[in-house]
Protein backbone atom coordinates (compact mmCIF):
# COMPACT_ATOMS: atom_id res chain seq x y z
CA UNK A 1 0.00 0.00 0.00
CA UNK A 2 1.36 3.52 -0.45
CA UNK A 3 2.81 5.33 2.51
CA UNK A 4 0.14 7.52 4.72
CA UNK A 5 0.82 10.38 3.27
CA UNK A 6 -0.71 13.84 4.68
CA UNK A 7 -2.72 15.60 1.70
CA UNK A 8 -3.86 19.24 1.27
CA UNK A 9 -6.01 19.44 -0.86
CA UNK A 10 -6.10 23.39 -2.12
CA UNK A 11 -8.48 25.40 -3.70
CA UNK A 12 -8.82 28.68 -4.70
CA UNK A 13 -12.14 28.66 -4.20
CA UNK A 14 -12.96 29.30 -0.17
CA UNK A 15 -16.61 28.85 -0.36
CA UNK A 16 -16.45 25.65 -2.43
CA UNK A 17 -13.72 24.47 -0.05
CA UNK A 18 -16.48 25.77 3.47
CA UNK A 19 -19.21 23.04 1.53
CA UNK A 20 -16.51 20.27 1.19
CA UNK A 21 -15.63 21.13 4.71
CA UNK A 22 -18.92 20.83 6.04
CA UNK A 23 -20.54 18.02 3.93
CA UNK A 24 -17.52 15.69 3.31
CA UNK A 25 -18.04 15.87 -0.19
CA UNK A 26 -17.26 17.73 -3.39
CA UNK A 27 -21.02 17.78 -4.32
CA UNK A 28 -19.75 19.67 -7.34
CA UNK A 29 -17.83 17.25 -9.15
CA UNK A 30 -17.42 13.87 -7.51
CA UNK A 31 -20.69 13.95 -5.40
CA UNK A 32 -20.92 9.90 -4.58
CA UNK A 33 -17.45 10.14 -3.41
CA UNK A 34 -16.69 10.59 0.71
CA UNK A 35 -13.68 12.51 0.60
CA UNK A 36 -11.07 10.71 2.57
CA UNK A 37 -11.01 11.81 6.25
CA UNK A 38 -7.41 12.12 6.51
CA UNK A 39 -7.69 14.55 3.96
CA UNK A 40 -6.77 18.46 4.75
CA UNK A 41 -8.73 21.08 3.22
CA UNK A 42 -7.03 24.65 2.50
CA UNK A 43 -7.79 27.84 0.73
CA UNK A 44 -4.21 29.33 2.19
CA UNK A 45 -2.31 30.95 -0.74
CA UNK A 46 -0.59 28.45 -2.83
CA UNK A 47 2.61 29.47 -1.66
CA UNK A 48 1.80 28.75 1.68
CA UNK A 49 1.09 25.35 0.40
CA UNK A 50 4.20 25.28 -1.48
CA UNK A 51 6.55 26.28 1.14
CA UNK A 52 5.38 23.07 3.50
CA UNK A 53 4.78 20.18 0.56
CA UNK A 54 7.27 17.85 -0.88
CA UNK A 55 5.43 17.30 -3.80
CA UNK A 56 2.71 19.35 -5.31
CA UNK A 57 0.22 17.93 -7.87
CA UNK A 58 -1.82 20.58 -9.89
CA UNK A 59 -5.09 19.52 -11.22
CA UNK A 60 -6.50 22.41 -12.77
CA UNK A 61 -7.40 22.79 -16.63
CA UNK A 62 -4.37 23.69 -19.02
CA UNK A 63 -5.59 27.02 -18.87
CA UNK A 64 -4.60 27.21 -15.25
CA UNK A 65 -1.49 25.94 -15.29
CA UNK A 66 1.01 28.99 -16.14
CA UNK A 67 -0.80 31.02 -13.34
CA UNK A 68 -0.57 28.10 -11.13
CA UNK A 69 2.92 27.59 -12.09
CA UNK A 70 4.18 31.36 -11.88
CA UNK A 71 2.70 31.04 -8.50
CA UNK A 72 4.57 28.44 -7.64
CA UNK A 73 8.20 29.03 -9.43
CA UNK A 74 9.63 31.02 -6.31
CA UNK A 75 10.08 27.53 -4.05
CA UNK A 76 11.88 24.67 -4.19
CA UNK A 77 9.12 21.86 -4.53
CA UNK A 78 8.30 18.88 -7.36
CA UNK A 79 5.28 19.64 -9.07
CA UNK A 80 3.33 17.39 -11.45
CA UNK A 81 0.23 18.16 -13.43
CA UNK A 82 -3.33 16.19 -14.06
CA UNK A 83 -3.99 18.43 -17.06
CA UNK A 84 -4.11 17.22 -20.45
CA UNK A 85 -3.71 19.29 -23.19
CA UNK A 86 -1.99 22.52 -25.20
CA UNK A 87 -2.53 25.62 -23.86
CA UNK A 88 -5.08 27.74 -25.92
CA UNK A 89 -3.48 30.54 -28.06
CA UNK A 90 -3.18 33.69 -26.60
CA UNK A 91 -4.89 36.68 -27.90
CA UNK A 92 -2.58 38.48 -29.63
CA UNK A 93 0.21 36.12 -29.83
CA UNK A 94 2.58 37.47 -32.07
CA UNK A 95 2.25 35.10 -35.37
CA UNK A 96 5.89 33.72 -35.86
CA UNK A 97 7.05 34.29 -32.11
CA UNK A 98 7.44 31.68 -29.81
CA UNK A 99 4.01 32.73 -28.58
CA UNK A 100 2.30 32.33 -31.06
CA UNK A 101 0.54 28.53 -31.20
CA UNK A 102 -0.44 27.44 -27.92
CA UNK A 103 1.90 24.88 -25.26
CA UNK A 104 1.99 21.44 -24.02
CA UNK A 105 2.65 22.08 -20.31
CA UNK A 106 6.33 21.01 -20.12
CA UNK A 107 6.97 23.42 -22.48
CA UNK A 108 4.89 26.38 -20.08
CA UNK A 109 7.75 24.93 -17.19
CA UNK A 110 10.52 25.96 -19.07
CA UNK A 111 9.14 29.38 -19.99
CA UNK A 112 7.99 30.27 -16.17
CA UNK A 113 9.36 27.44 -14.14
CA UNK A 114 12.52 26.30 -15.54
CA UNK A 115 14.20 25.88 -12.22
CA UNK A 116 11.50 23.38 -10.95
CA UNK A 117 11.37 19.83 -11.29
CA UNK A 118 8.22 18.88 -13.15
CA UNK A 119 6.79 16.52 -14.72
CA UNK A 120 2.76 15.23 -15.89
CA UNK A 121 0.54 12.34 -14.66
CA UNK A 122 -1.22 11.48 -17.07
CA UNK A 123 -3.12 8.06 -18.67
CA UNK A 124 -6.43 5.97 -19.13
CA UNK A 125 -7.98 7.60 -15.73
CA UNK A 126 -11.54 8.60 -15.55
CA UNK A 127 -12.07 10.50 -12.18
CA UNK A 128 -14.60 9.15 -10.71
CA UNK A 129 -13.07 5.71 -11.17
CA UNK A 130 -10.10 6.86 -9.52
CA UNK A 131 -12.18 7.86 -6.42
CA UNK A 132 -14.31 4.68 -6.38
CA UNK A 133 -11.22 3.10 -6.04
CA UNK A 134 -11.13 0.81 -9.38
CA UNK A 135 -7.89 -0.61 -11.17
CA UNK A 136 -6.28 2.11 -12.79
CA UNK A 137 -2.91 2.67 -14.71
CA UNK A 138 -1.43 6.09 -14.94
CA UNK A 139 2.37 7.22 -16.34
CA UNK A 140 4.25 9.28 -14.12
CA UNK A 141 6.46 11.19 -17.02
CA UNK A 142 9.24 13.73 -16.30
CA UNK A 143 12.79 14.14 -17.23
CA UNK A 144 13.86 13.79 -13.88
CA UNK A 145 14.33 10.60 -12.20
CA UNK A 146 13.76 11.68 -9.02
CA UNK A 147 10.36 12.99 -9.50
CA UNK A 148 9.23 10.52 -11.71
CA UNK A 149 10.23 8.13 -8.53
CA UNK A 150 8.69 10.14 -5.76
CA UNK A 151 5.62 10.40 -8.38
CA UNK A 152 5.45 6.50 -7.95
CA UNK A 153 6.29 6.04 -4.51
CA UNK A 154 3.35 8.50 -3.66
CA UNK A 155 1.08 6.96 -5.68
CA UNK A 156 1.64 3.48 -6.68
CA UNK A 157 -1.00 0.84 -4.41
CA UNK A 158 -3.26 -1.75 -4.86
CA UNK A 159 -5.80 0.08 -6.84
CA UNK A 160 -3.68 1.99 -8.77
CA UNK A 161 -0.24 1.48 -10.77
CA UNK A 162 2.44 3.83 -12.08
CA UNK A 163 4.82 3.24 -14.75
CA UNK A 164 7.51 6.15 -14.99
CA UNK A 165 8.37 7.32 -18.83
CA UNK A 166 11.15 9.74 -19.19
CA UNK A 167 9.19 10.58 -22.41
CA UNK A 168 7.43 13.33 -21.37
CA UNK A 169 6.78 15.32 -24.68
CA UNK A 170 4.81 11.81 -26.31
CA UNK A 171 3.02 11.22 -22.80
CA UNK A 172 1.77 15.47 -23.29
CA UNK A 173 0.79 14.83 -26.87
CA UNK A 174 -0.58 11.45 -26.37
CA UNK A 175 -2.74 13.60 -23.46
CA UNK A 176 -3.45 16.43 -25.59
CA UNK A 177 -4.50 14.57 -29.22
CA UNK A 178 -6.79 11.82 -27.57
CA UNK A 179 -8.84 14.48 -26.44
CA UNK A 180 -9.07 16.12 -30.44
CA UNK A 181 -9.80 12.21 -31.57
CA UNK A 182 -12.54 11.40 -29.17
CA UNK A 183 -14.44 14.44 -30.31
CA UNK A 184 -14.33 12.68 -33.66
CA UNK A 185 -15.37 9.19 -31.99
CA UNK A 186 -18.21 10.85 -30.51
CA UNK A 187 -19.36 12.48 -33.61
CA UNK A 188 -18.86 9.23 -35.51
CA UNK A 189 -21.08 7.15 -32.50
CA UNK A 190 -23.87 10.20 -32.19
CA UNK A 191 -24.15 10.04 -36.23
CA UNK A 192 -24.70 5.89 -35.25
CA UNK A 193 -21.99 5.49 -38.39
CA UNK A 194 -21.02 1.99 -36.66
CA UNK A 195 -17.91 0.17 -34.83
CA UNK A 196 -16.39 -0.27 -37.89
CA UNK A 197 -16.09 3.22 -38.04
CA UNK A 198 -15.19 3.94 -34.83
CA UNK A 199 -12.26 1.61 -34.92
CA UNK A 200 -10.51 3.31 -38.26
CA UNK A 201 -10.98 6.72 -36.60
CA UNK A 202 -9.20 5.46 -33.49
CA UNK A 203 -6.00 3.54 -35.52
CA UNK A 204 -6.15 6.20 -38.06
CA UNK A 205 -6.31 8.86 -35.12
CA UNK A 206 -3.33 6.94 -33.39
CA UNK A 207 -1.54 7.18 -36.27
CA UNK A 208 -1.51 10.87 -36.66
CA UNK A 209 -1.37 11.27 -33.08
CA UNK A 210 2.35 9.32 -33.42
CA UNK A 211 2.89 11.64 -36.52
CA UNK A 212 2.63 14.96 -34.44
CA UNK A 213 4.61 13.26 -31.63
CA UNK A 214 7.73 12.40 -33.37
CA UNK A 215 7.78 15.43 -35.00
CA UNK A 216 7.83 16.86 -31.40
CA UNK A 217 10.49 14.98 -30.40
CA UNK A 218 8.41 12.21 -28.49
CA UNK A 219 9.56 8.26 -29.21
CA UNK A 220 7.49 6.19 -30.93
CA UNK A 221 7.08 3.49 -28.57
CA UNK A 222 5.08 5.87 -25.66
CA UNK A 223 2.14 5.72 -28.15
CA UNK A 224 1.62 2.36 -27.72
CA UNK A 225 1.69 3.00 -24.13
CA UNK A 226 -0.93 4.66 -21.33
CA UNK A 227 -1.00 7.65 -22.42
CA UNK A 228 -1.70 7.06 -26.09
CA UNK A 229 -3.17 3.68 -27.08
CA UNK A 230 -4.35 3.14 -23.57
CA UNK A 231 -5.78 7.08 -22.89
CA UNK A 232 -7.35 6.99 -27.00
CA UNK A 233 -8.96 3.67 -26.57
CA UNK A 234 -10.62 5.07 -23.29
CA UNK A 235 -11.46 8.26 -23.79
CA UNK A 236 -12.65 8.01 -27.27
CA UNK A 237 -15.40 4.86 -26.04
CA UNK A 238 -16.05 5.87 -22.96
CA UNK A 239 -19.13 7.38 -21.95
CA UNK A 240 -17.58 9.46 -18.94
CA UNK A 241 -15.19 11.09 -21.02
CA UNK A 242 -16.68 14.77 -21.55
CA UNK A 243 -14.64 14.97 -25.24
CA UNK A 244 -16.87 12.03 -26.57
CA UNK A 245 -19.78 13.51 -24.95
CA UNK A 246 -19.28 16.87 -27.29
CA UNK A 247 -18.80 15.10 -30.62
CA UNK A 248 -22.18 13.18 -29.24
CA UNK A 249 -23.95 16.60 -29.05
CA UNK A 250 -22.50 17.94 -31.74
CA UNK A 251 -23.53 15.21 -33.94
CA UNK A 252 -27.10 15.62 -32.39
CA UNK A 253 -27.57 19.03 -33.77
CA UNK A 254 -26.46 21.38 -30.70
CA UNK A 255 -24.03 24.54 -31.25
CA UNK A 256 -20.89 23.93 -29.90
CA UNK A 257 -21.75 26.83 -27.28
CA UNK A 258 -24.90 24.19 -26.16
CA UNK A 259 -22.37 21.71 -25.84
CA UNK A 260 -19.99 22.79 -24.04
CA UNK A 261 -22.00 25.08 -21.45
CA UNK A 262 -24.17 21.58 -20.82
CA UNK A 263 -21.45 19.60 -19.76
CA UNK A 264 -20.47 22.12 -16.91
CA UNK A 265 -16.44 20.46 -16.81
CA UNK A 266 -13.75 21.21 -19.68
CA UNK A 267 -13.25 19.65 -22.51
CA UNK A 268 -9.83 20.22 -23.23
CA UNK A 269 -10.10 18.85 -27.22
CA UNK A 270 -12.55 21.75 -28.20
CA UNK A 271 -9.23 24.33 -26.70
CA UNK A 272 -6.49 22.08 -28.48
CA UNK A 273 -7.70 21.46 -31.30
CA UNK A 274 -6.97 24.51 -33.47
CA UNK A 275 -3.04 24.22 -31.66
CA UNK A 276 -2.90 20.76 -32.54
CA UNK A 277 -3.52 21.47 -36.23
CA UNK A 278 -1.28 24.82 -36.17
CA UNK A 279 1.10 23.20 -34.68
CA UNK A 280 1.19 19.81 -37.23
CA UNK A 281 1.06 22.03 -39.94
CA UNK A 282 3.89 24.12 -39.41
CA UNK A 283 5.69 21.16 -38.78
CA UNK A 284 4.29 19.71 -41.94
CA UNK A 285 2.36 16.81 -40.44
CA UNK A 286 -0.88 15.59 -41.87
CA UNK A 287 -3.43 14.95 -38.96
CA UNK A 288 -6.85 15.32 -40.99
CA UNK A 289 -8.87 13.91 -38.48
CA UNK A 290 -8.02 16.80 -36.10
CA UNK A 291 -8.51 18.76 -39.26
CA UNK A 292 -11.94 17.58 -39.62
CA UNK A 293 -12.66 18.33 -35.70
CA UNK A 294 -11.49 21.78 -36.41
CA UNK A 295 -13.41 22.77 -38.91
CA UNK A 296 -16.49 21.31 -36.97
CA UNK A 297 -16.09 23.14 -34.44
CA UNK A 298 -15.35 26.45 -36.29
CA UNK A 299 -18.92 25.99 -37.84
CA UNK A 300 -17.32 25.49 -41.08
CA UNK A 301 -18.79 22.20 -42.33
CA UNK A 302 -21.87 20.11 -40.54
CA UNK A 303 -21.18 16.63 -39.07
CA UNK A 304 -22.10 14.74 -42.33
CA UNK A 305 -19.83 16.67 -44.19
CA UNK A 306 -16.81 16.19 -41.89
CA UNK A 307 -17.16 12.37 -42.35
CA UNK A 308 -17.81 12.87 -46.29
CA UNK A 309 -14.63 14.67 -46.40
CA UNK A 310 -12.71 12.56 -44.77
CA UNK A 311 -14.17 9.09 -46.40
CA UNK A 312 -13.25 10.95 -49.60
CA UNK A 313 -9.43 11.56 -49.72
CA UNK A 314 -7.67 9.77 -52.15
CA UNK A 315 -6.29 6.04 -51.29
CA UNK A 316 -2.81 5.74 -49.07
CA UNK A 317 -0.65 3.09 -47.84
CA UNK A 318 -1.00 2.55 -44.63
CA UNK A 319 2.46 2.93 -42.88
CA UNK A 320 5.14 5.78 -44.16
N1 LIG B 1 -11.96 14.49 -14.90
C1 LIG B 1 -11.20 13.50 -15.34
O1 LIG B 1 -11.63 12.34 -15.40
C2 LIG B 1 -9.76 13.75 -15.71
C3 LIG B 1 -8.87 12.68 -15.72
C4 LIG B 1 -7.55 12.90 -16.06
C5 LIG B 1 -7.13 14.19 -16.41
N2 LIG B 1 -8.02 15.20 -16.42
C6 LIG B 1 -7.52 16.50 -16.79
O2 LIG B 1 -7.47 17.33 -15.63
C7 LIG B 1 -7.78 18.69 -15.97
C8 LIG B 1 -8.93 19.18 -15.10
O3 LIG B 1 -10.05 18.38 -15.40
P1 LIG B 1 -11.35 18.36 -14.48
O4 LIG B 1 -12.15 17.19 -14.91
O5 LIG B 1 -11.01 18.44 -13.03
O6 LIG B 1 -12.02 19.73 -14.97
P2 LIG B 1 -13.29 20.44 -14.36
O7 LIG B 1 -13.73 21.47 -15.35
O8 LIG B 1 -14.30 19.44 -13.91
O9 LIG B 1 -12.72 21.17 -13.04
C9 LIG B 1 -11.67 22.08 -13.12
C10 LIG B 1 -11.46 22.72 -11.74
O10 LIG B 1 -10.28 23.56 -11.81
C11 LIG B 1 -10.61 24.82 -11.23
N3 LIG B 1 -9.72 25.80 -11.84
C12 LIG B 1 -9.77 26.33 -13.09
N4 LIG B 1 -8.75 27.21 -13.26
C13 LIG B 1 -8.05 27.23 -12.10
C14 LIG B 1 -6.92 27.95 -11.63
N5 LIG B 1 -6.30 28.83 -12.42
N6 LIG B 1 -6.48 27.72 -10.38
C15 LIG B 1 -7.12 26.84 -9.57
N7 LIG B 1 -8.20 26.13 -9.95
C16 LIG B 1 -8.66 26.33 -11.19
C17 LIG B 1 -12.07 25.02 -11.56
O11 LIG B 1 -12.64 25.98 -10.68
C18 LIG B 1 -12.62 23.62 -11.32
O12 LIG B 1 -12.86 23.42 -9.94
C19 LIG B 1 -8.09 18.71 -17.46
O13 LIG B 1 -6.95 19.11 -18.18
C20 LIG B 1 -8.41 17.24 -17.79
O14 LIG B 1 -8.05 16.92 -19.13
C21 LIG B 1 -9.32 15.02 -16.05
O1 LIG C 1 -13.53 13.47 -19.72
P1 LIG C 1 -12.36 13.68 -20.64
O2 LIG C 1 -12.71 13.52 -22.07
O3 LIG C 1 -11.66 14.98 -20.31
O4 LIG C 1 -11.30 12.53 -20.32
C1 LIG C 1 -10.87 12.34 -18.99
C2 LIG C 1 -9.53 11.66 -18.91
O5 LIG C 1 -8.55 12.42 -19.59
C3 LIG C 1 -9.53 10.24 -19.39
O6 LIG C 1 -8.24 9.68 -19.18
Amino acid sequence: APAAHHVTLWARDAAQLAEMRRSGRNARYLPDNPLPARLALSADTLAEQARAADLVIVATPMAGLRETLQQLAPWPVPVAWLCKGFERVRDGADAGGSAAFGLLGHEIAAQVAPQLAVGALSGPSFAREVAEGRPTALVAASPNAELRQALVEALHGPALRVYANDDIVGVEVGGAVKNVLAIATGLCDGLNLGLNARAALITRGLAEMTRLGLALGARADTFMGLSGLGDLVLTATGDLSRNRQVGQLLAAGHTLQQAVDSLGHVAEGVYSARTVVQRARLLGVEMPISECVVALLDGQVQARDAVAALMGRGPKGETH
